[in-house]
């Protein structure tokens, strides 16, 4: 008897279990779940009081409404995007792999936060312009509406500032599995904006940039490999590696620094340049210390080739997508293959510093735009002394908090080096940084830059050759030739 009734309870459990499922099946298979929650979403509406607040596209002064865009990216990174009726797909950036969700009008996205459900409402206004509703419970709204809206730039600021990474060379090539490249976060201050240069140099860079990551479609409509080469010269101090930073920042490109040292030949380098991703910085810099002098030949400490190095340039291997900049103290002595237009696009000489940069330098690093003593050391500098901005900038960290001792320490800095006390180096660079420096041209269509006439190539040539022995510059003479 008991038996039985264990056999009846038992059935009838299966029984039930087995119903919910079908039913669950069936809620979840057809529309009735969506319906459901519609019904749901309105009783809620019926028996709370919402408050909504409009985000518009544009501001009553008909400008654009920063919010606008970064609730837009907020909403259509939300998970719950995929649920509303009406989502459009576009391609992402990389458009083999990636696919964005975007809403499109009057969709119901919803949102939690601390417990709490909002939804966001893409909609229109009377005159067209896009705008997000936010709805929320009025109960809800004191707690929540403040962090809520801190909560969405916090997010949107992470997504915009993707952490950028430099990239070094491995020494070896022992374990092929672990890559050629070793990654670290790249948190380099420098910025355009702190870059002290010619204005409208700096913003020819800018848009040269600019133009080059949108181009992708026209150099592959004239058989060209989508690259754009950078040549950065000029005496020690002037700003070459804090420019290459700032190129990074403003692109948001990663960098890859080639290590010339530690590449072991011409297949190490190619592998390299394989193992690269699209849309990055690829650097090597102080490159006229591994070249010999006007010969064919490469290269010191690497078993590089010259033509090796040149196809690398070239971008020969997996080059599509990249910026490509090296760095120079002097390029009169290299051969004028390494430097001929497309394989170098740009050329920017970094100077010494003239007044106008000493006052902007001032002005970053002091705070100052006039002080009695500029008049002297605008004397001084014209009167022939030269001076690297990095110099000023150290003399100016160290006293910062005395404007005027750190202009007096400038003085004599400037006076040493007039004076014949300063270093070989800066004298001499002086003939260089008084040369014409950059002019703009077009080059086979895509646009490139040019240097003026470079002055007092000889005295150049021996200051190089001075402060070469001082800085361990490779003799060439001595070190094997390794063209093929
Ligand atoms: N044009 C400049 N604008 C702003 N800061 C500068 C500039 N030039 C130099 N500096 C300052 O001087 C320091 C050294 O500059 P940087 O290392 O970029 O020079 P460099 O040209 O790469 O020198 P080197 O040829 O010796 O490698 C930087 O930390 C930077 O703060
Ligand atoms: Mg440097």
């Amino acid at each position: 008897m008991v038996f039985f009734m264990f056999i009846n309870s038992l059935i009838l459990l299966i029984s039930i279990v087995s119903l919910f499922i079908i039913c669950r099946l069936f809620i979840y298979r057809t529309a009735l779940i969506y319906v459901l929650r519609r019904w749901f979403r309105f009783i809620d509406e019926k028996i709370y009081a919402h408050q909504i607040f409009k985000v518009p596209e544009v501001n009553e002064n008909g400008q654009q409404n920063h919010l606008f865009k970064k609730v837009q990216v907020y909403v259509n990174s939300l998970a719950s995007v995929e649920d509303s009726d009406f989502t459009n797909l576009f391609s992402g950036e990389n458009s083999s792999t990636d696919i964005i969700l975007s809403l499109d009008d009057n969709q119901v996205v919803p949102d939690k936060f601390l417990g709490a459900k909002v939804s966001w409402v893409n909609g229109r206004e009377n005159n067209g312009q896009r705008c997000f509703l936010l709805k929320m419970k009025r109960k809800d709204k004191r707690r929540i509406l403040k962090p809520y809206l801190q909560h969405i730039l916090t997010v949107v600021e992470g997504m915009n500032n993707k952490e950028l990474k430099l990239f070094i060379n491995n020494l070896t090539q022992s374990d092929q599995n672990i890559g050629r490249w070793r990654s670290f976060p790249f948190r380099h201050p420098s910025t355009m904006e702190t870059m002290i240069m010619d204005v409208d140099l700096k913003n020819k860079v800018k848009s040269d940039l600019e133009m080059f990551i949108k181009s992708k479609q026209h150099y592959h409509k004239l058989g060209r490999i989508w690259k754009r080469n950078y040549l950065l010269y000029g005496p020690s101090g002037t700003g070459k590696s804090s420019f290459i930073a700032a190129m990074a920042n403003f692109l948001k490109y990663d960098v890859y620094e080639v290590d010339l040292n530690r590449v072991k030949d011409d297949s190490d380098l190619k592998m390299l340049m394989v193992q690269i991703n699209s849309k990055s910085l690829v650097v090597i810099e102080d490159l006229d210390r591994f070249i010999c002098k006007k010969s064919s030949s490469l290269m010191s400490g690497s078993g590089v080739s010259l033509s090796g190095l040149l196809n690398f340039m070239d971008g020969m291997n997996n080059g599509d997508g990249k910026i490509m900049v090296f760095t120079m103290n002097n390029k009169d002595e290299i051969d004028p293959m390494v430097l001929r237009p497309g394989r170098i696009d740009v050329h920017i000489y970094f100077p010494l510093c003239d007044f106008s940069s000493f006052k902007s330098l001032a002005h970053s690093y002091l705070g100052i735009r006039e002080h009695k003593l500029f008049p002297h050391v605008e004397e001084i500098i014209q009167s022939g002394a030269m001076i690297s901005p990095a110099e000023i900038s150290e003399l100016m960290v160290a006293n910062r908090n005395s404007p005027s001792r750190a202009l007096k320490s400038v003085i004599t800095a400037l006076q040493l080096n007039l004076n014949g006390g300063g270093r070989v180096e800066r004298r001499l660079s002086d003939s260089v940084a008084s040369s014409p420096a950059i002019s703009y041209t077009e080059e086979n269509g895509i646009g490139g830059w040019k240097e003026g006439v470079p002055g007092l190539k000889k005295l150049y040539g021996m200051l190089k050759s001075k402060s070469s022995n001082k800085i361990g510059v490779f003799d060439c003479a001595s070190s094997p030739m390794m063209e093929r």
